[in-house]
C-alpha cells in the first residue's frame, strides 16, 4: 500500500510526529491553549484535534488546475482544529471560535445545504466549506452519518494569512478532517485530498488540488511530486547542501476576494486557450466545448502538430496557432461559434470573470502552463540525476528562476513587492528565487546554499525589511514570522488525548 492510500494517521500522544523541527514544548503549549480556550468558550473538552500544515510550492505554479504535476513541500506552520459533536437534544448550531481574539466567534446553522455567503466574507466560512463538502461526500457515497448535529470548534492557525503558504487549505483540511473523525468516517488520504479540494471550492476560487494534496499527504523530510487525475504523491528527497528560505513580500494576497480578476481569471483564460487550440487543431467547436476542459486535454494534439514541424514541444504549437495580442470575447466567439456566456453557463464564478475581463491573453497563459509543466519534471529529474550535488543545486536554482520569469512575464501573477524581493534574494547569493503560491503578493521562496543561510537572512533584513520596519509595516521583533528557513514537514493528522 502506498502512503497516500493510508488513512489520515491518528495519535494519542504528540510523539515524534508533530511538526518536524518544532520544539515539543511549543506543540504541547498550543494543544493546552486550545484545550483551555475550549473550556472557556464552550465548557468541557474537545472530542479530538486535527492538524493540517501549510505548504511552500517549490516549482509548478498555476498548472495544477490544468491537470499538471506540481512539486510542493509541507511547512511547519499549520492549523489545528479542536472539535466536539453536540448531542442529539442540543442546539443544532456550528460555533466556530479562535484562540486569537482578533477572530470573533462565527455561528452558522447546522445545515449542510446552506450556501457560503461569498458577498460577506467571514473567517469561519472556511470551516463551513469543510462542513458542506463533508456532507456532499457522505451523501454521494451513501454513508449514513445521521441527522446533522451542532459542532463546537476552536481553531488555532500559525500559517500567515494572504502569504501564498496555503493558510486557507490548512484551515479547510484541518476542519474537514476534524469533522470526518468526529463522525467516525474512515477515508484514505487520497480520498481526503480529493474531498478537501472540492470543499475549498465553496469559497469561490476554482483552485486545483495542490494545497490540499500536500497538506494531507506530506511526509516529514520529503517534498512531493503530486500528480492529478488521479491524485498521487511520490516522495522527492531534496539534495544535501541547499536550504529553502521563505520570505514574505509583505503584500497580502487575498485569493478569495480578488478571484474574478486574478485567480479565476487565469483559470478561464487557460480553458479558452485550450478550446481555441483544440478547434484550430481540427476539433469541431461543439465537441471541443463539451470535451476540452484543460490545456492537458489538448497537449497530445499540440505535440502531434509540433511533431509534424520537427518539434516535440506543445509550446511550439502555441506559438504557431495563438496570437500574441490579447483576444477579445468576440475574437474567441468567432472560433467557438458560441457566446462565452454559454460556454461557461454552469459556472457562476467564471461568469463573474467574463463580466470583469476586457480581454484574454491566451498565448501568454498557455505558454506559461506548458513550459512550467516541463520545468517540474526537469526539477524532479535533476534531483534524481547523477550529477554532482554542486551542479544539482545550480540547476535547481536556474529552474526556479525560469519559473519566476514565466509567472511574472507570461502569467502576470507577480507584484512590485515580490519582484523587488526576488531580486534582493538573487543579489544576495540565492541560487534561485521565485514567487510561491498563487502570487499577486505573499511569499517568495529562495534556494540558498546551507553555508550562507544566517548571512543571507541578515542581508534580506537589511536590504528588504529594514525600510519596512522603519515605516512601521512590521515590527523588528516579528521578523522571524516573515523570513525563515523551512524543512519538509509532516502531513495532516488526528490527535486524541
Ligand atoms: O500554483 C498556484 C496555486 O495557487 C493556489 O495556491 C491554489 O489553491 C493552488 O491550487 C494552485 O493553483
Amino acid at each position: 500500500m502506498s502512503h497516500e492510500e493510508l488513512p489520515v494517521p491518528s495519535f494519542s500522544s504528540l510523539g515524534p510526529v508533530y511538526g518536524e523541527g518544532s520544539p515539543m514544548e511549543e506543540a504541547q503549549l498550543r494543544f493546552k491553549k486550545l484545550k483551555d480556550k475550549f473550556a472557556e468558550v464552550f465548557s468541557g473538552s474537545p472530542q479530538l484535534y486535527a492538524r493540517s500544515p501549510g505548504r511552500v510550492n517549490l516549482i509548478g505554479e498555476h498548472i495544477d488546475y490544468e491537470g499538471y504535476s506540481v512539486l510542493p513541500m509541507a511547512i511547519r506552520q499549520d492549523t489545528i482544529v479542536a472539535i466536539r459533536k453536540a448531542g442529539a437534544g442540543e442546539p443544532k448550531v456550528l460555533r466556530i471560535a479562535n484562540v486569537n481574539d482578533k477572530y470573533a466567534l462565527c455561528t452558522y446553522p447546522a445545515d449542510p445545504d446552506q450556501e457560503v455567503d461569498l458577498k460577506n466574507h467571514r473567517w469561519g466560512h472556511y470551516f463551513l466549506c469543510g462542513y458542506k463538502g463533508f456532507y456532499e461526500y457522505v451523501k454521494s457515497k451513501k454513508i449514513d452519518v445521521g441527522e446533522p448535529v451542532g459542532l463546537d470548534v476552536i481553531v488555532d492557525g500559525t500559517v500567515p494569512t494572504g502569504s501564498g503558504l496555503s493558510s486557507s487549505a490548512a484551515f479547510v483540511c484541518s476542519s474537514t478532517i476534524a469533522i470526518i473523525a468526529a463522525f467516525n468516517v474512515n477515508l484514505s488520504k487520497k480520498e481526503v485530498a480529493e474531498l478537501t479540494c472540492d470543499c475549498e471550492r465553496h469559497i469561490g476560487t476554482q483552485s486545483g488540488g495542490m494545497d490540499q494534496a500536500i497538506s494531507v499527504m506530506a511526509k516529514p523530510g520529503f517534498a512531493e511530486l503530486i500528480d492529478f487525475n488521479p491524485i498521487h504523491a511520490s516522495d522527492v528527497q531534496l539534495p544535501k547542501g541547499g536550504t529553502f528560505i521563505i520570505a514574505h513580500s509583505l503584500a497580502e494576497s487575498q485569493k478569495a476576494v480578488t478571484a474574478a480578476t486574478n485567480y479565476n481569471n487565469r483559470v478561464v483564460e487557460c480553458r479558452l486557450a485550450a478550446l481555441v487550440l483544440a478547434i484550430k487543431l481540427g476539433k469541431n467547436p461543439k465537441e471541443a466545448i463539451s470535451e476540452v476542459k484543460t490545456l492537458a486535454d489538448v497537449e497530445q494534439l499540440c505535440v502531434k502538430f509540433a511533431n509534424n514541424h520537427g518539434s516535440s514541444d506543445p509550446g511550439f504549437t502555441v506559438k504557431e496557432l495563438l496570437k500574441k495580442e490579447p483576444y477579445t470575447a468576440e475574437d474567441i466567439e468567432k472560433i467557438t461559434e458560441e457566446p462565452l456566456t454559454c460556454v461557461f453557463k454552469n459556472s457562476v464564478t467564471s461568469l463573474d470573470v467574463l463580466r470583469a475581463a476586457k480581454h484574454f491573453k491566451l498565448f501568454q497563459r498557455a505558454s506559461h502552463v506548458y513550459s512550467e509543466a516541463r520545468r517540474v519534471y526537469a526539477f524532479r529529474d535533476t534531483v534524481l540525476s547523477n550529477i554532482s550535488d554542486e551542479n544539482k543545486l545550480q540547476k535547481l536554482g536556474e529552474l526556479m528562476n525560469d519559473s519566476h520569469y514565466s509567472c511574472s512575464v507570461l502569467y502576470e501573477c507577480s507584484c512590485p513587492e515580490l519582484e523587488e524581493l526576488v531580486k534582493v534574494c538573487r543579489d544576495n547569493g540565492a541560487l534561485g528565487a521565485r514567487l510561491t503560491g498563487a502570487g499577486w503578493g505573499g511569499c517568495a521562496v529562495a534556494f540558498v546554499k546551507e553555508s550562507i543561510v544566517p548571512q543571507f537572512i541578515l542581508n534580506l533584513k537589511e536590504s528588504f525589511y529594514q525600510s519596512r520596519i522603519e515605516k512601521g509595516i512590521i515590527r523588528n521583533t516579528e521578523l522571524g514570522l516573515y523570513v525563515f528557513a523551512s524543512k519538509p514537514s509532516s502531513g495532516a493528522a488526528i490527535f486524541t488525548f
